[in-house]
């Protein structure tokens, strides 16, 4: 489901001179359906800029991304957005919302994007910001103003709200108190056992021990380290 292969990436400081930072070299790893992986390594070593690259945010440098067949390095950025929209699901630490959206519809969009009427998915959004503990006078307000706990519940729930084969997770659990922690785990087992392919950073050691079947770490991707 995620394919990737001699996966490269440098940084050009334009206002440092133009100094080139290589960050990574030769990256490779598979995540199957049905399968969690998590990313591991120290600070710094890439987990997030492989994430990026992954998620389409990041230009590599050189190699291979194929998501669910789809190759995603040199793609159109109508195949990226497509992916996107309904292979390609992903939960942020931050939440990115416009101002005065209510959080149901924040929660309802990427199911709106994908042609499921209004109610329908108005519905599933519901049933998501319930079962993730947000109070119900909350579900019409705007989430800029929510907790930071709240407002990352409210990017899990986008980001579990259509059943995407493919999942990446960065810190799903990190601002999170022990029973959201709980449903997240919850959620992300439930989206395994439905096929879906999960890569995540979880610096949350217990919540990776519970979820992930297999550890990929980067640090052999560092150049310079590589085995
Ligand atoms: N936009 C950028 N411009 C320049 N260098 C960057 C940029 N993003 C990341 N880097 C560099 O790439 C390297 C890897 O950073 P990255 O954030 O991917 O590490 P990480 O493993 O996720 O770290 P942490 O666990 O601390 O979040 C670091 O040396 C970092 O300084």
């Amino acid at each position: 489901m995620i394919q990737v292969e001699n996966l490269s990436k440098s940084f050009t400081l334009h206002n440092q001179g133009g100094t080139v930072i290589p960050v990574m070299a030769g990256a490779a790893l598979h995540v199957d359906p049905g399968e969690c992986v998590g990313l591991v390594g120290q600070s710094g070593a890439g987990k997030s800029t492989l994430m990026r690259m992954i998620q389409g945010n990041y230009l590599p440098g050189g190699g291979s991304i194929r998501i669910a067949g789809t190759e995603l390095v040199g793609a159109a950025p109508r195949t990226v957005t497509a992916l996107r929209r309904g292979t390609l699901g992903h939960v942020s630490q931050f939440l990115r919302v416009l101002p005065r959206v209510p959080a149901v519809d924040v929660v309802a969009e990427p199911l709106r994007a994908l042609g499921v009427p209004a109610a329908t998915a108005r519905a599933q959004a519901e049933g998501l910001l319930w079962r993730l503990n947000i109070p119900r006078r909350l579900w019409a307000l705007s989430p800029t103003t929510f907790s930071g706990g709240e407002q990352q519940r409210i990017n899990i729930a986008r980001g579990f709200v259509h059943p995407y084969p493919v999942l990446l997770l960065d810190e799903p659990t990190a601002s999170l108190d022990a029973a959201n922690r709980q449903v997240v785990l919850s959620l992300i087992a439930e989206a395994k056992a439905r096929g879906a392919a999960i890569l995540g950073i979880f610096h949350d050691a217990e919540a990776r021990d519970a979820v992930c079947d297999r550890l990929v770490d980067v640090t052999g991707f560092t150049p310079g380290r590589a085995a």
